[in-house]
């Protein structure tokens, strides 16, 4: 379900911009959906009074809770669509929460679970939001990021209608709303027109373009320099830093030729360099790097001029990157 055709359904049932508000609202912060936290209980049109019950189940039913599981650096829900497909949130510390935007994702890239079966289907907004919901009902949320499964740029429409109502009735600060890509130009065009302007995370991972197009197969062919140079123009025009992401893949994206690679694309930039070393994904070859050798590198680029940042992956201790709860449930390999 898309948030404008929810928005044409109320409308049919006579509501007018200010029954829509209150009624969007009260929904992202989990009032009473008849707005009788900010109105009288008349304040709806009769139609939608009548409609309300209906309306509060099929929304009720947008994400449904699956199964929960809690680790030490966050807690990682699974998530049921109305149409039995899953996705997952992660609860992060702080009031964040990880969102996905899609069952799946066409980009494919070599370290990540989400991407092994390609897209299965996008998520409306509605469905985006609802995660939202469905976290605050176990604990405030001041802080989206849209890092879970999926391509935000895939699925820019649906992506940007949720970001617009998290940032107005769902009273979250635009910085603290986090769009992760892996760079798309439609990202650039479209991001700076918005009401709200998300901050930007840009999965760059190395600065070698050949290694890129091996490790992220069906991302769009942009040049490392490229992105870097669209992302800081949208760093310079929102006023917030771009948030680099960079998978730490041992022998791989870790050795000296990225470290003088990040120093030259990434010097005098309004950026944060986050170096996460992978998640390990059964079957696959990859290796986590030692903590202590990622620290070094850290340390080196910070000694360089790059403000960088080592992280813990989110939800580590509860077995690994984004999809593979939805893996395990077994929905993946029965669709
Ligand atoms: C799951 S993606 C979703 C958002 C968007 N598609 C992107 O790539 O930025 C979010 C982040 O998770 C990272 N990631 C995926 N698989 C990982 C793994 N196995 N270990 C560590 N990070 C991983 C990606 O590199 C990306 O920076
Ligand atoms: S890392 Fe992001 S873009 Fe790459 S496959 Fe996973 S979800 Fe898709």
């Amino acid at each position: 379900m898309r948030i404008e055709h929810l928005r044409q359904r109320l409308r049919a049932l006579g509501a007018k911009a200010c029954h829509e508000q209150v009624l969007l609202r009260s929904w992202l912060q989990r009032l009473p959906l008849d707005g009788s936290a900010h109105r009288s209980e008349q304040f709806f049109p009769l139609a939608l009074r009548q409609a309300l019950p209906d309306l509060a189940l099929e929304l009720e039913g947008l994400a449904r809770l699956r199964s929960e599981h809690p680790g030490e650096d966050g807690s990682r829900l699974l998530i049921g669509l109305a149409d039995g497909q899953t996705v997952e949130s992660v609860l992060l510390p702080k009031g964040g929460l990880c969102v996905s935007t899609q069952v799946g994702c066409a980009v494919g890239c070599v370290f990540c679970m989400t991407g092994r079966d390609g897209l299965l289907r996008q998520l409306g907004s509605a469905e985006i939001i609802a995660q939202v919901v469905l976290a605050r009902s176990r604990r405030p949320v001041s802080k989206v990021v849209f890092m879970g499964m999926g391509e935000p740029a895939h699925n820019m429409d649906n992506v940007l209608e949720a970001i617009e109502l998290l940032g107005t009735e769902g009273a979250i600060g635009h910085k603290n709303l986090v769009f992760s890509t892996v760079g798309d130009r439609r990202v650039f065009e479209r991001l700076p027109r918005g009401v709200v302007k998300p901050a930007l995370a840009l999965s760059l991972h190395t600065t070698n373009s050949e290694l890129r197009r091996r490790l992220l197969p069906k991302a769009p062919p942009m040049e490392p320099a490229e992105l870097v140079d669209l992302a800081e123009d949208y760093a310079r025009h929102t006023g917030y830093p771009i948030q680099y992401q960079w998978t730490l893949l041992a022998g791989i994206n870790d050795g000296e030729d990225e470290l003088e690679g990040v120093v030259r694309l990434l010097t005098g930039k309004y950026a944060v360099l986050n170096l996460i070393p992978y998640n390990r994904i059964e079957g696959l070859e990859f290796r986590r790097p030692d903590w202590e050798q990622a620290a070094e590198m850290a340390r080196r680029l910070h000694r360089r001029g790059i403000l960088t940042k080592l992280r813990h992956s989110a939800g580590q201790d509860v077995e690994g990157g984004c999809g593979q709860l939805r893996a395990r449930s077994g929905v993946l390999r029965s669709t």
